[in-house]
């Protein structure tokens, strides 16, 4: 699929929510932050929004879960119908038995690493999953500074996925702008969610195209 640019949705509102993805048709799909006030000092949606937005549209879900328990929670959002759901290796307590239940059930295991947590622990499990997700800020809230400190762990993380020759999208999350997301698809990401540079533009769809546009002309890496 190549370089993927996946909107993140701002709106607690279902209605906004609607009109959001509809401002963004260019968009390979709709990430959808989850948070409960415990895993991050935030609260946003959760699966009954999930599953209607899945009656919504048929844009890709990528779901991602910011949330405790994702070992108990996480199957509901692949039953739900998103293509993707990606949980905290620090929240969950058996990750490779939670990515088989998720591949299971029809979507994508995705596994998403805190900006203090390394990748080299989970070198072994990467064939296990489908997506890793680096957050280039702390989680929790939208339009943060990106740090770039997270570059280098972002191309180690390359280099592993490269390592085993399967087709492991790698995604970044946090502060991600037409400023940032050449660096970042240098350093080897494929995969890019962005919420206020992309909400924040005046053309939202266009802003879609001129990030995929930079990304593309900065890939290390596209499938
Ligand atoms: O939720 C987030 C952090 O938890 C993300 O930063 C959000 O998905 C994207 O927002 P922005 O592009 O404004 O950083």
């Amino acid at each position: 699929m190549g370089i993927k640019i996946m909107p993140s949705l701002l709106s607690a509102d279902f209605a906004n929510l609607q009109s959001e993805i509809a401002a963004v048709g260019s968009a390979d799909g709709i990430h959808v932050d989850v948070m409960d006030y415990r895993f991050v000092p935030n609260l946003t949606l959760g699966l009954p929004v999930v599953e209607s937005l899945r009656k919504a549209t048929d844009k890709l879900l990528d779901i991602h879960l910011m949330i405790e328990e994702p070992d108990r929670w996480a199957p509901s959002y692949a039953e739900a119908g998103a293509e993707s759901v990606t949980f905290h290796v620090e929240a969950s307590s058996a990750p490779v038995r939670l990515a088989r239940e998720l591949r299971a059930r029809g979507a994508r295991a995705g596994m998403a690493l805190r900006p203090a947590t390394p990748i080299e622990p989970y070198a072994d499990l990467l064939g296990e999953l489908d997506l890793i997700l680096i957050m280039t800020v702390e989680p929790g809230f939208g339009g943060q500074k990106f740090l770039d400190v997270m570059l280098p762990k972002l191309r180690r993380t390359r280099e592993l996925l490269d390592a085993t020759g399967a087709d492991i999208w790698l995604e970044v999350d946090g502060g991600i702008s037409a400023d940032t997301i050449a660096r970042c698809a240098e350093a080897g990401a494929d995969t890019f969610v962005a919420g206020s540079a992309v909400f924040g533009a005046d053309d939202p769809d266009a802003m879609v195209n001129t990030l995929r546009s930079e990304a593309s002309a900065h890939a290390a890496h596209s499938r």
